[in-house]
């Protein structure tokens, strides 16, 4: 389904047995979710696994949580990704938290005792079960990607080395009824982001230039390529640009898992999805090592084009 906006749409809850591994289901899906990571780098899939009433938990904590006064909410001072961000030059509006491996029980608490003085088991609660059930989503549809790539038999070694970033956001109102900047044009440097937004403004930079408008839509979430995955499958998957725009007079939630590696993993295209027509676009390199460089150089887009890219000369 297209909802004009070029991203497509794409049902993982038509028919449960469309989620069992080599079912005629499985397999249109695994095409339809590769086409969508290769045309446009993502898609908005339809899961009704995640029940409406832990959003509606989510986004009653994500308030409460907000609303803390500036001073508690940097006490998740992190790393850059990991800890409290917000209120920067140009982009007013936006404020976030991370929590580190949050499907963890105790990280999430961690991060709840951290932050009320009681705990807050009920949120600690919401935000587990949240980033376990958009784990379990960004599975099913990585599995999806190795096998319409051909390389599945690496699937199980590549899960092992993932680290977990569950990330809460808001976009205060801008009170006014233009699109406003809520977050910077950027592109996300994980391997894959599973998002959920409770209302328009996300936008994707299309292959031809143009800001295309993901359309939210309740009890769906937006999957996003990133940078990591983008250059371990040889460029097959595109990772997109992408910004939020808000407007009017209703502050913006959304939260996201950001898919990640582990400290030291090392990024190496499969040879499988090397050959004369698909020449190697990037050298294997440490994960570490370049979270490391992207943080020396602003997180610049092009950052690992000069850290890892080959030029297009053969290696
Ligand atoms: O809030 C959103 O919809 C997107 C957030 C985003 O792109 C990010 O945090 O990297
Ligand atoms: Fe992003």
């Amino acid at each position: 389904m297209d909802y004009g906006c070029g991203i497509s749409c794409i049902d993982f809850s038509k028919d449960p047995k469309d989620l069992i591994e080599g079912s005629e289901g499985w397999k249109k899906l695994c095409i339809q979710v590769r086409e969508a990571c290769a045309n446009y780098g993502g898609f908005r899939v339809v899961y009704d696994r995640v029940p409406d009433v832990l959003h509606e938990e989510m986004l009653k904590g994500l308030k409460e949580l907000f609303d803390l006064p500036d001073e508690i909410k940097m006490k998740n001072s992190g790393s850059v990704h990991h800890g409290y961000l917000g209120k920067f030059e140009g982009q007013p509006l936006y404020e976030s938290l991370g929590i580190h491996n949050a499907p963890i029980l105790e990280q999430a608490q961690d991060f709840t005792d951290l932050l009320w003085p009681n705990g807050n088991p009920a949120f600690c609660q919401t935000l587990n079960s949240m980033s376990k059930m958009m784990q379990e989503l960004e599975g099913l549809v990585r599995k999806m990607i190795f096998e319409s790539l051909g390389v599945k038999h690496y699937y199980d070694s590549h899960i092992k080395d993932n680290d977990y970033l569950f990330r809460v956001m808001k976009y205060s109102a801008p009170f006014s009824d233009d699109w406003t900047l809520g977050l910077s044009p950027h592109t996300d440097q994980d391997l894959i982001t599973i998002l959920y937004e409770d209302r328009q403004g996300l936008e994707i930079l299309s292959k031809e230039g143009q800001w295309l408008q993901v359309v939210q839509q309740p009890k769906t979430f937006v999957v996003m390529v990133g940078k990591t995955l983008m250059a371990w499958s040889n460029g097959r998957m595109h990772a997109p640009k992408h910004r939020v725009m808000v407007k009017g007079e209703k502050d913006r939630y959304s939260y996201g898992l950001f898919v990640c590696l582990k400290e030291g993993v090392i990024v190496e295209t499969p040879t499988e999805l090397v050959d004369k027509d698909h020449p190697l676009l990037f050298r294997p390199f440490n994960y570490r090592d370049y979270i490391q460089y992207l943080r020396a150089n602003f997180y610049l887009d092009s950052a690992l084009d000069t850290f890892a890219g080959t030029g297009g000369r053969a290696v």
